[in-house]
């Protein structure tokens, strides 16, 4: 009997969501027809085919294959915009086209949001933070950040010299004939990146690169023995953590919704060290917090965020996402601008005489100096074109909606996005098409700048509301260790050109120069 009456209950609701899902489907039908909307091109397979292309995703390590190049970009090359059915049923368009960009991050905003597959993607480091929220938390977050992130504050670039300085002690002095020995640029960018960051959130260098180079003399020290976290934050083991955390969320993220099937004890244990790191700043922020401000010192955001709230979880999370969204992002930019500058000495020369030129010896290298050096923003933006540092992003519909074009025989209609559909975009391949930025499009060529280039064909920052609220904080950093360091060297080369020349890249969260970047660099004379 009771057999009988599950049975019944089972049927009812199967055809419950049966007739909702025919019901549905009608209505969305009709809202498409309305809109005048067409179907982009179909990519989906069948579902055992589906499977290989996971496969693939899960398998590059063992592949060699470059998600990128080779299996992103194989989606676009017959329209910019398609879509596919996801291997468990639900459909996904993907677009690499300016204007829907344009739609979704800006003139139809309030139509989509990062998503809770995004938070369920990231949340085990990042938790509920501005960059894994959406509606009234993110907002409020973003209007907590923003005064932290005016001119005003980018300003003051003490932090970012003295973390310039001890990048290039790190890299030491010339030992034959005015050339440095080999030297890997990549891990001191990061440390680079983590030093002024950190002061930017604390308040308070984190000083890795001392760290680094103090480990590297005494020989790496087991992370149990370190005390400060800035000697935490040099070592070897929390770049590993960083990069372990980074790799299996970008996993977690290509995978959809199936993100949970990247998960490992060592996934755990990294993600417990990182969070580990924060600690003794919220601890020190929240104290400050209960026993009022200190005289004298600047506020930070950290100090800022806890004047807020006391809830240390919200006060990690929101630290993490900070540190997670500029370390690794301004220092794979670095990574790529110096690789770029190895492998192309005439740009090198010519960057090099405007900063000798606009950026004398004896002068302060101000914010507004750096914001007006034309080439050198030419130089950063053609770095991004080809290598911006979060290629691949997401949103998902909060309702049911249009996208300008991409439907139809000629891709020219609009296509209708049902309610909850995720829908794909990659400034990686948009940045490299053809059609958009001519036949020399795979070229390195600042000179390109000098043309107008169309707004939203170039988002390595993205833009509208949520466009990424460091852009002037990062590309003032990058640009000023670029001064600093062409000042100082007027030479530079790879260590091994055939390897720097294959670029391959590093994903996690950003993609880097996975080969780093091993060059030797000739000191100026005088
Ligand atoms: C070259 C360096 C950088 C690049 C290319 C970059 C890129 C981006 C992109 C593409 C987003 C949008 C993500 C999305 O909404 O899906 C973003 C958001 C964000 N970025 Fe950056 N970023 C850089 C540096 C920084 C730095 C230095 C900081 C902070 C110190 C920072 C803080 C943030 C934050 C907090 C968000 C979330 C904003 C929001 O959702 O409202 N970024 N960034």
């Amino acid at each position: 009997m009771v057999a009988l009456q599950v049975g019944v209950l089972v049927a009812a609701y199967i055809a419950y969501k049966v007739i909702r899902s025919f019901i549905e489907t009608r209505r969305f039908k009709a809202f498409a027809e309305q809109h005048g909307c067409e179907n982009p091109l179909d990519l989906s397979e069948p579902w055992h085919n589906s499977f290989g292309r996971i496969r693939r995703i899960m398998n590059l390590k063992k592949t060699g294959e470059d998600i990128l190049d080779d299996i992103i970009a194989e989606d676009f090359r017959g329209a910019a915009t398609i879509q596919r059915k996801g291997f468990e049923g639900s459909l996904i368009t993907s677009t690499v086209e300016p204007a829907n960009l344009q739609a979704f991050l800006a003139t139809q905003f309030e139509d989509f949001e990062t998503g809770r597959l995004r938070y369920l993607q990231l949340s085990p480091i990042l938790g509920k933070s501005i960059f894994t929220s959406d509606g009234a938390f993110w907002a409020h977050s973003r209007a907590l950040f923003r005064p932290q992130f005016s001119r005003d504050n980018i300003n003051d670039l003490d932090a970012t010299d003295k973390a310039a300085h001890a990048l290039i002690t790190a890299i030491g002095s010339g030992v034959a004939a005015g050339w440095t020995r080999d030297v890997d640029l990549s891990p001191m960018f990061f440390n680079f990146t983590l030093d002024t960051a950190s002061d930017f959130l604390f308040g308070e260098s984190a000083e890795s690169q001392a760290a680094m180079m103090a480990a590297q003399k005494e020989g790496e020290r087991s992370p149990g023995a370190i005390q400060s976290a800035g000697a935490q934050a040099g070592t070897q083991q929390f770049r590993h953590d960083f990069e372990i955390v980074g790799e299996q969320l970008i996993s977690r993220i290509r995978l959809f919704s199936m993100y949970w099937l990247a998960d490992s004890i060592s996934f755990r244990r990294a993600v417990a060290r990182v969070k580990r790191f924060t600690e003794h700043y919220v601890q020190a922020a929240v104290n400050t917090a209960q026993t009022g401000k200190v005289e004298g010192k600047k506020e930070t955001l950290l100090a800022r965020l806890a004047a807020e709230t006391q809830d240390r979880s919200e006060l990690r999370n929101q630290t993490l996402a900070i540190l997670f969204a500029g370390r690794d992002t301004t220092a794979s930019l670095l990574g790529w601008a110096f690789l770029r500058l190895a492998l192309h000495p005439e740009v090198f020369e010519k960057l090099r005489s405007v900063i000798l030129k606009d950026f004398a010896s004896d002068e302060p290298i101000t914010f507004a100096k750096l914001k007006d050096c034309r080439y050198l923003r030419h130089f950063l933006n053609e770095v991004l074109r080809l290598h911006p540092t979060v290629p691949i992003n997401g949103r998902t519909a909060i309702k049911d909606t249009t996208l300008p074009v991409g439907g139809g025989p000629d891709q020219k209609s609009p296509i209708a996005i049902r309610k909850g559909q995720a829908i794909g975009f990659s400034v990686y391949i948009m940045h490299r098409r053809k059609d958009l930025w001519g036949e020399d499009a795979l070229e390195f060529k600042p000179e390109r700048w000098e043309e107008r280039i169309p707004a939203w064909q170039f988002l390595p920052f993205l833009g509208g509301p949520r466009v990424c609220i460091g852009q002037t904080f990062a590309l003032i950093e990058a640009s000023y260790l670029i001064v600093r360091m062409l000042r100082r060297y007027d030479g530079m080369e790879p260590v091994d050109e055939a390897v720097m020349l294959r670029m391959r890249k590093g994903l996690g969260l950003t993609m880097w120069p996975r080969d780093g970047v091993n060059v030797r660099l000739h000191e100026a004379s005088g």
